[in-house]
């Protein structure tokens, strides 16, 4: 049985961004101080990196001990390596290349002319091994139980790179797939798929922005999730969405709290 989500509604994107970023640094500090290391999934996409600038930023940000933070993605562009479209390039850009980050805990996900050539299904089965090699008897499965996992969500309703409809959405079993044909540029690429994502102990959906508002309200009215990925993302113990009162604005009133002044 699945916890409903929570919602937290900020007044734009900008705070929303800031908030989100607090609200990490203070999770990975928690984990740190009860498990000695943290693990957190992140995303691609302009809310999922409008956080990692704010965390960049925040007052607090050395409160982590980076060197002892694991990052992972949720989904990356099957491009080659340091393409400014890639995920792992614009996070780098954002916030991590300017914190000192454990090399051997930062997980990109293949890049397109890597060890597995411009195959994305090898590159999708590499990331799988990486994951359950990185897996303990504690876990859930063959992937690490991350703290947070990350997940900016697409105007069709799409997470990661799990598009309404598509094969990907519909793994049960494998935790990573390769994506051919996406609908966002560029088609081909690497994802966890829903079985991975649940694995989490937080599933946090980041919403911002008026071009929102429809899947939010699709994705938290009971659709189900091969028509709206979103509404399949959940984690072990909570799902959080945050969103701006822009991406909001379709949602039932008695859903959520008003956005923060
Ligand atoms: O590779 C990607 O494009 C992202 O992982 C994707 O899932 C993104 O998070 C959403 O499309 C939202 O993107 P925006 O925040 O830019 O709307």
């Amino acid at each position: 049985m699945t916890i409903a989500p929570q919602l937290v509604v900020h007044r734009d994107k900008e705070l929303m961004a800031q908030a989100a970023a607090a609200r990490l640094i203070t999770k990975i500090v928690d984990a740190q101080a009860a498990r000695g290391f943290a693990s957190v999934v992140l995303t691609g996409g302009r809310n999922g990196n409008g956080l990692l600038a704010a965390l960049a930023a925040a007052p607090a940000r050395d409160a982590v001990d980076w060197g002892r933070l694991d990052l992972w993605w949720g989904d990356e562009r099957f491009l080659p390596e340091g393409d400014p479209d890639r995920n792992v390039t614009q996070a780098r850009e954002a916030l991590l290349d300017a914190v000192p980050l454990d090399p051997k805990r930062v997980h990109a996900m293949p890049a397109s002319d890597g060890p597995y050539g411009n195959d994305a299904d090898a590159a999708a089965a590499a990331y799988a091994a990486e994951l359950a090699a990185a897996a303990g008897p504690e876990d859930h499965g063959p992937v690490p139980s991350f703290d947070v996992l990350m997940l900016g969500v697409g105007p069709d309703t799409h997470v990661a790179s799990l598009f309404p409809e598509l094969p990907a959405v519909r793994e049960t079993e494998r935790t990573v797939v390769g994506v051919h044909g996406a609908p966002k540029p560029p088609p081909t690429r690497v994802t966890l798929t829903l079985p991975a994502i649940r694995a989490a102990r937080e599933v946090w959906l980041l919403a911002a922005g008026e071009d929102k508002a429809q899947a939010a309200a699709i994705a938290l009215s009971g659709a189900g999730e091969i028509q709206a990925p979103a509404a399949g993302a959940y984690g072990r113990a909570r799902t959080l969405w945050l969103l701006d009162a822009a991406a909001a604005s379709r949602l039932p009133r008695d859903l959520y709290p008003p956005a923060s002044p």
